[in-house]
């Protein structure tokens, strides 16, 4: 053989080729121990077990000992695996490859020389071992080989999986078998969701569970540039953070307050996008709109109390005041539709067609546990991310005298936890006549809750009513445990200055008072992050996801002063507007905007006839 042709095989394992099966020649042979050695070889060639299997697997295969280390070298002095070659021969061979770009320093070389051929010596050696099957029995080679394959896969899978998303984290207790909740099938989680946040309907917890799913899973959010997208004009794809033109970015879930706008919404979420939203009777939920928006909407600000406005609405209502809509036909207006139309059976049905087409699910706030097992099914979750803690609740005091539910609402505690101020909280009472108007005043809402509530009933017959009470029961089994867990005072919501940690406490409307939770303290680390997600209130949480999405970019800061905020309402102004804010009155809670300056979300603003309008816009709502 010539040199150069060594040169190239001396990289080759000749035991690797078939030789190393099937040795072709008396060389080979010529290694294997004698049969002294072979008795005494715990690792002899073919050991117990695995014999007959890897005869299997290598019938031609002649038995091929491991050579004994001691006999390797004081024999293989004059045999080598390479026919017609002394190892001797091998080794000068070997380092004359490697002196061959080395004449001037042949001593040098020539010791390097003998080093390499030691060890390729000795890596042929191990490797005859190994592939050989003479170290372990075979069964155990391949069941290593298999190991690999399994973790090189996993490791591959989980890749994949961080990448779609659907990855869990790990936590404490929220990885216990309880997390999962009963069997889903084969279904696959959906990722692609689109969720109308509508007022006043508990929408706040629902966004939490959406920012807690799309935190855990890596998903990327369509995060307004503020806090709101675009509302209440109808929404505009530009609205979105980080939006590109059509499909451009992959938005996984949309889910902030906006005014729906279908063929916008398109632009931004991909085409298998899961659409759902939540309705609230209308009566409660105009309770909690004029407690909320008792001073940003105007027709809410004229009266005195709930009762005398739903006594004569058309007094206080101007269809062409900015902000009215929360006074109104809240929900339609919402869902995008004209939320002043007079009320006919026919437009309010082609307004709910319209919905069904593109909401796949429409929850009711009323029976809210049923809601969330029927979003559980459909969007193929686990039982923990629909489990909840009631955000953005008011305050409620016992009743009075008889009078039922009322609201007690002081001057906001600062958002940093000033004291709260004594004010008087407007009456929420209602008579069951006055309960009525408002059904008549919000007809098209009505129609769309009688609606919704019905097919919401069918649904849940569909899904089956005893599976429906026994997933509501291990769900709310689930919320106390959590809440035993997570919550201070096994979770009894509290004032917004009574938290401790300022980052989580609830921004705060101006008549009400928002309640927040606080931490039990002494969590471990991953429990006490899991915990925290689900209580951390909507603007807090948006930032954070916002500086996760955007590093670079700070988040705009959340105004610290409530009174900017009708607590994740009303439009809030960006800093500079705020500076340019005039209230008109001295009331806490007055939201008002100056000629010129800008919304919270960088519109101009101008005044016409006594509305407060955008550059371009008519000054009615949209
Ligand atoms: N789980 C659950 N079940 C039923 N109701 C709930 C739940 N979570 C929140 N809420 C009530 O929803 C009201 C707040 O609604 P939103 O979060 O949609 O308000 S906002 O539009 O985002 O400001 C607010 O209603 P009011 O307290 O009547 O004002 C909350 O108490």
């Amino acid at each position: 053989m010539k040199d150069s042709e060594l040169c190239g095989e001396i990289s080759k394992c000749p035991e690797t080729s078939p030789s190393c099966s099937s040795p072709p020649s008396a060389p080979s042979s010529d290694l294997r121990p004698s049969a002294d050695q072979q008795a005494g070889d715990p690792h002899g060639a073919e050991p117990g077990g695995g014999g007959a299997e890897a005869e299997a697997a290598f019938p031609a295969r002649t038995p091929v000992t491991r050579p004994d280390p001691s006999s390797l070298s004081v024999r293989g002095a004059a045999r080598s695996p390479w026919p017609g070659l002394t190892l001797d021969q091998l080794q000068r061979r070997t380092a004359r490859c490697s002196e061959l770009p080395a004449a001037a320093h042949p001593h040098r070389y020539r010791h390097r020389a003998r080093d390499a051929a030691m060890f390729i010596r000795l890596t042929a050696r191990i490797l005859r071992r190994l592939v050989c099957g003479r170290v372990g029995p075979l069964w155990m080679w391949k069941a290593l080989l298999l190991f690999v394959a399994i973790v090189f896969a996993g490791q591959l899978l989980g890749v994949i999986f961080n990448r779609s998303g659907v990855q869990p984290a790990v936590h404490s207790i929220f990885s216990s078998p309880d997390a999962q909740g009963p069997s889903l099938g084969s279904c696959q989680p959906h990722n692609h969701i689109m969720f109308l946040k509508t007022h006043k309907t508990a929408s706040s917890t629902v966004l939490n569970m959406l920012y807690r799913f799309g935190e855990e899973h890596n998903l990327r959010f369509a995060l307004p540039l503020g806090y709101q997208l675009g509302y209440p004009l109808p929404f505009n794809a530009h609205r979105v953070k980080g939006y590109r033109g059509p499909r451009v970015v992959e938005f996984h879930i949309m889910g902030n307050h906006m005014r729906f706008n279908k063929m916008e919404v398109e632009k931004v979420m991909p085409a298998d996008t899961f659409y759902f939203s939540i309705i609230r009777d209308p009566v409660a939920l105009t309770e909690s709109s004029f407690a909320y928006y008792k001073e940003v909407a105007p027709a809410f600000r004229k009266a005195k109390g709930l009762g005398e406005f739903a006594d004569d609405p058309n007094k206080y209502y101007d269809p062409r005041l900015r902000n009215n809509q929360y006074a109104r036909n809240l929900l339609w207006f919402d869902f995008g539709l004209d939320h002043n139309a007079n009320f006919s059976v026919a437009l309010a049905q082609r307004g709910e067609d319209l919905i069904r087409r593109t909401f796949k699910l429409v929850l009711i706030s009323e029976y809210f546990d049923q809601s969330m097992i029927l979003l559980r099914h459909a969007l193929c979750w686990p039982l923990d991310a629909v489990v909840s803690f009631s955000l953005n609740a008011r305050q409620q005091k016992p009743s009075v005298g008889g009078v039922s539910g009322i609201w007690m609402g002081k001057a906001a505690a600062g958002a940093g936890g000033g004291r709260p101020q004594a004010r008087t909280p407007p009456n929420l009472s209602l008579t069951e006549d006055q309960r009525e108007k408002l059904r008549q005043w919000n007809a098209l809402d009505w129609y769309l809750y009688k609606a919704f509530n019905r097919t919401f009933w069918e649904e849940v017959d569909r899904f089956g009513r005893k599976q429906m009470e026994r997933e509501v029961a291990l769900l709310k089994m689930r919320r106390e445990h959590l809440a035993r867990v997570c919550l201070r005072d096994g979770g009894k919501p509290v004032e917004a200055h009574r938290i401790r940690d300022k980052n989580i406490r609830p921004f705060q409307s101006g008549f009400v008072r928002i309640l927040g939770y606080e931490l039990e303290p002494g969590l471990d680390n991953a429990t006490r992050m899991s915990c925290l997600r689900m209580i951390r209130p909507e603007i807090q949480y948006k930032d954070l996801l916002d500086s996760k999405q955007f590093p670079q970019v700070p988040p705009i800061q959340a105004p610290q002063n409530p009174m900017l905020l009708a607590a994740g309402a009303g439009p809030f102004l960006r800093p500079e507007a705020r500076k340019k804010e005039k209230p008109v009155g001295s009331e806490i809670g007055v939201r008002t905007m100056e000629e010129g300056s800008k919304d919270w979300d960088g519109s101009r603003l101008v005044r016409r006839n006594q509305t407060v309008v955008r550059g371009s816009g008519t000054g009615r709502s949209p």
